[in-house]
């Protein structure tokens, strides 16, 4: 037992102890001065480049940025997999089959209750990754693929499976407050209630299925932690690639397809089925750019004023993922106060350190990025009311309304009184009589919200 706790407290002190992430950022450091890691990283991911942050030099109005900053620049996106490659080098890759031995058998039979309780809406995430010692989304995952029987009817090979799982948690960044491998797995478990609301799940295919839970698990992976217009602003070269185009979310998409050719998980498929995977992947992780949301939430709208959503379409049942990841990805605002509570701090925690490096970088602090102003309850009011209860709203009538959506418009409303109260609060407590109006929403990506 003692032998056990050691050995659980040292997986959880590699990734959180300040000194053994000063030596892993000094390793990773020193690879990025020799190139070896870009050598041995673009072996792993020969599919997508390296990343490295290039905000320097982008404006001679920002003048010279000091070298310290410069260095936490460039670890901004490459951390990630140098971190992640120290760990391959060291043998402690987290998603190694044994991994969860490591726990104590305690933990490891209250995960699997929770499991076993999957379906249900407050279901806690983050008790969830702290029972599987941060291996969250691997463990869920391969628990919804074994229930929706998908390992069985693909044909999957089990220890691909766990490699390409793994290298996608790993994959997310740790150290992004929201952004990170629980947020992936949060959607996950909530495109999986959706995939069982009865007017889907009656028509949904083993394809079907397999496309949302990937999609759900994949759909923000290896997430930077800044948004799309602080990419552009900064010419990082991503934006570039992407021709300033849904970025990050192509990003997501081509890290996904590269990770699922280097595990060869689809390699027993044909390659027509195994491109049309790719292709639907694609289809459904663009379709999370918030900026779309307008988009996608007028056709919605629509199908339901017209009736016309034909689920034995596999255009519309496509569709109908499309918006099911969309709520899925949003939702948080609709779990009960405790867990959404947390996540919106911690998706305002990401905005502020945005907006400290745009401080920092003299840059122009992008909207809802700045602490001193754009207060959590502001934050949360204005994406409540322009993002999340008009697709909600849509939602629940598409699901004519299930028990499930009545629970979520409930929450949500409950949730938006009480960030409301809080407003007034803040308000209150506020010195300069200039405080500011609830508004905005959807991290300040500019996006269409009309
Ligand atoms: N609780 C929240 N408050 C404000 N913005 C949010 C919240 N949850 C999600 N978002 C935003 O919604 C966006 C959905 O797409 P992204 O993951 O790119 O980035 C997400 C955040 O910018």
């Amino acid at each position: 037992m003692s032998c056990l706790m050691v050995e659980r407290c040292g997986a959880v002190t590699f990734k959180w102890s300040e000194q053994n992430a000063v030596r892993v950022r000094m390793l990773a450091d020193g690879r990025l001065n020799t190139g070896h890691a870009g050598v041995l990283l673009a072996e792993r991911r020969g599919s997508y480049p390296l990343i490295g942050l290039r905000v320097l030099n982008t404006s001679s109005q920002q003048g010279e940025v000091e070298s310290g900053t410069r260095r936490k620049l460039n670890r901004l996106l490459s951390f990630q997999r140098f971190f992640h490659a120290s760990r391959l080098l060291r043998g402690l890759a987290s998603h190694s089959p044994g991994s969860l031995h490591i726990l104590d058998n305690d933990y490891l039979g209250q995960a699997a209750h929770m499991l076993s309780k999957v379906e249900t809406w407050n279901f806690d995430i983050f008790l969830f990754d702290r029972l599987t010692n941060g291996n969250s989304l691997v463990t869920l995952m391969c628990h919804l693929f074994n229930v929706c029987d998908l390992i069985h009817h693909f044909q999957l090979d089990m220890v691909k499976l766990h490699r390409f799982l793994g290298m996608v948690q790993d994959d997310y960044h740790s150290n992004n407050p929201y952004h990170n491998a629980v947020h992936a797995a949060d959607v996950t478990q909530a495109m999986y209630c959706y995939m069982k609301e009865p007017r889907l799940a009656e028509q949904l295919t083993p394809l079907d299925g397999f496309l949302g839970l990937m999609a759900a698990a994949a759909h923000d992976v290896d997430h930077p932690g800044v948004n799309q217009p602080f990419l552009m602003k900064t010419r990082h070269h991503l934006a570039s690639l992407y021709q300033n185009t849904s970025v990050l979310e192509s990003h997501h998409w081509r890290s996904t397809v590269g990770m699922l050719r280097e595990s060869g998980l689809l390699s027993h498929l044909p390659a027509n089925i195994s491109q049309d995977i790719e292709q639907q992947l694609g289809s459904l992780i663009l379709a999370t750019d918030i900026s779309r949301q307008n988009e996608f939430l007028v056709t919605f709208r629509e199908h339901l004023d017209n009736q016309d959503l034909d689920l034995q379409l596999a255009s519309h049942r496509h569709f109908m993922l499309q918006i099911a990841l969309k709520c899925a990805d949003v939702c948080n605002p609709c779990r009960d106060w405790e867990l959404s509570r947390q996540w919106s701090e911690r998706v305002c925690e990401e905005f502020y350190r945005q907006g400290d490096l745009e401080r920092k970088l003299n840059m122009e602090i992008s909207p809802l990025c700045d602490k001193l102003t754009d207060s959590v309850p502001a934050v949360q009011i204005g994406f409540i009311s322009y993002i999340v209860q008009p697709l909600f709203q849509e939602w629940q009538r598409f699901t004519e309304p299930s028990l499930l959506s009545q629970m979520m418009m409930s929450n949500l409303h409950k949730n938006k009184d009480r960030w409301s109260r809080l407003w007034c609060v803040h308000a209150a407590s506020e010195t300069q009589p200039h405080s500011e109006e609830p508004g905005g929403g959807g991290g300040g990506d500019g996006e269409d919200i009309s």
